[in-house]
């Protein structure tokens, strides 16, 4: 729903000082993903100013999208990074992210990882176990460097979201259990080549509602105060990202909302704080633009089919998660149901069923929105089909920030043995 406003020349000829999404279409050819650079900045904007008050610092979760373009968006506005593995340290680090605000999440950092990152000097590790805190530990002494950590801690709260992307109960892989915190910080106070820095938490992704970030913070303050009396010192408290963004017209909190939670629940412990904000930055911010291949009138539905599918945009197969779709050219008003679907061998490939938009026909423009986050980051080449290109507008112009790679790219990536040619 939102990321039409960012948007309006899509559905619209009026707006002709913008780039119409046709244009782009006859240069780049579809599926291609479209991302507006306005919108990311306002995104970013209205981050600032919600926490203006705070000491704080945004660091971008990378893995929401990853693009270079993206990201150098973000670092000229000052970002920091949230990765979770080298090849998003060196995405952000190479977009002039400076290694100073990069803090390191995950729960299986291997070796190599963890050395390249300590040789980088990011600003913290969020550890997620006890064997991580002593690999960090023994790597960091063997570099004769020492790791600022925080414990990511798993407060046991449920965050009201898709269970696929909930991180913060009990059940759930991530994090320190909070019982097991005070001891797991004793642990690390007592390891070489270790600075105890920060408290980490992140109860999962899309949350709608306050409730469950305000229940986490308070464990969280309550946890920061008793750590301070067992004698540590809590520099930095990481509240992870998970605001959620109107899919479907969900009442989401706003950004000014949330930071008054945050500020309600932290804002005596004269921490710093860290936001690790991914789709409230970039989901409203994209689309997916597609042509209709073919209408094809089924014994029950009318389905549209698309040139995109689930390779391209996995989140409603996955999550069975809704996105508005859009005709881009509205000049055609009349309203008709379609299964909207792509053309991946799979019934799961599939990005709506019975939705209602303008009667489309074979060579038709459609627009899938909102997928600015968790779109083009987790396409695939199934069915051997091609990633799709991104593009960046900018006023009036665009750019094109990825190319689609060719089938030839795609044939070499694979080794035929000797022993088979
Ligand atoms: C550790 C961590 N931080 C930040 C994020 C970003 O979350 P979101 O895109 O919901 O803001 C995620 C993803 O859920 C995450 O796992
Ligand atoms: N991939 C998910 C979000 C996962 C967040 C990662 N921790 C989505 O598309 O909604």
């Amino acid at each position: 729903m939102t990321a039409a406003k960012h948007f309006p020349y899509i559905n619209s000829h009026m707006f002709t000082e913008q780039v119409a999404i046709a244009d782009i279409a006859k240069q780049v050819k579809t599926p291609f993903y479209c991302y507006s650079q306005q919108a990311i900045e306002e995104n970013y904007l209205s981050y600032q100013q919600a926490f203006a008050k705070q000491d704080a610092l945004i660091c971008y979760a990378v893995k929401a999208n990853g693009n270079q373009a993206v990201l150098t968006t973000l670092a000229n506005l000052g970002s920091g990074a949230d990765v979770v593995s080298v090849g998003e340290i060196k995405r952000a680090l190479s977009a002039g992210i400076p290694a100073n605000k990069i803090v390191y999440s995950g729960v299986a950092k291997s070796e190599s990882e963890i050395e390249f990152a300590l040789e980088q000097d990011i600003f913290q590790f969020n550890v997620e176990s006890e064997p991580e805190l002593e690999l960090i530990s023994q790597v960091a002494s063997r570099l004769n460097t020492t790791a600022a950590i925080a414990f990511r801690i798993n407060p046991d709260v449920c965050a009201q979201t898709h269970e696929k992307i909930s991180t913060g109960k009990a059940e759930n892989k991530f994090g320190v259990p909070i019982s097991k915190a005070r001891q797991a910080y004793q642990q690390a106070a007592s390891l070489p080549a270790i600075k105890v820095q920060g408290v980490d938490v992140h109860i999962g992704s899309q949350l709608t509602q306050l409730s469950p970030f305000a229940e986490a913070f308070a464990r969280v303050a309550e946890l920061v105060t008793q750590l301070n009396e067992d004698g540590h010192t809590i520099s930095v408290v990481d509240i992870g990202g998970g605001l959620g963004i109107d899919y479907q017209g969900e009442q989401v909190p706003t950004k000014a909302e949330y930071a008054q939670v945050v500020h309600d629940a932290l804002g005596d412990l004269n921490c710093q704080i860290v936001i690790e904000p991914g789709r409230s930055l970039l989901g409203d911010a994209g689309i997916l633009v597609s042509s209709v291949v073919f209408v094809k009138h089924g014994e029950e539905r009318e389905f549209l089919m698309l040139d995109a599918g689930m390779n391209d945009l996995l989140r409603p197969s996955l999550y069975d998660a809704y996105h508005d779709i859009l005709a881009v050219d509205n000049s055609q008003t009349e309203q008709q149901a379609y299964d909207i679907v792509g053309p991946v061998c799979e019934t799961g490939d599939t990005f709506a069923k019975s939705r209602k938009i303008n009667r489309s026909e074979a060579g038709d423009l459609i627009a899938i929105m909102s997928c600015g986050a968790y779109g083009a980051v987790m396409a695939s080449n199934y069915n051997a089909r091609l990633t799709v290109p991104e593009v960046l507008v900018s006023k009036d112009n665009f750019a094109l920030i990825r190319k689609r790679p060719s089938y030839d790219d795609l044939i070499k990536q694979d080794i035929v043995p000797d022993w088979l040619a």
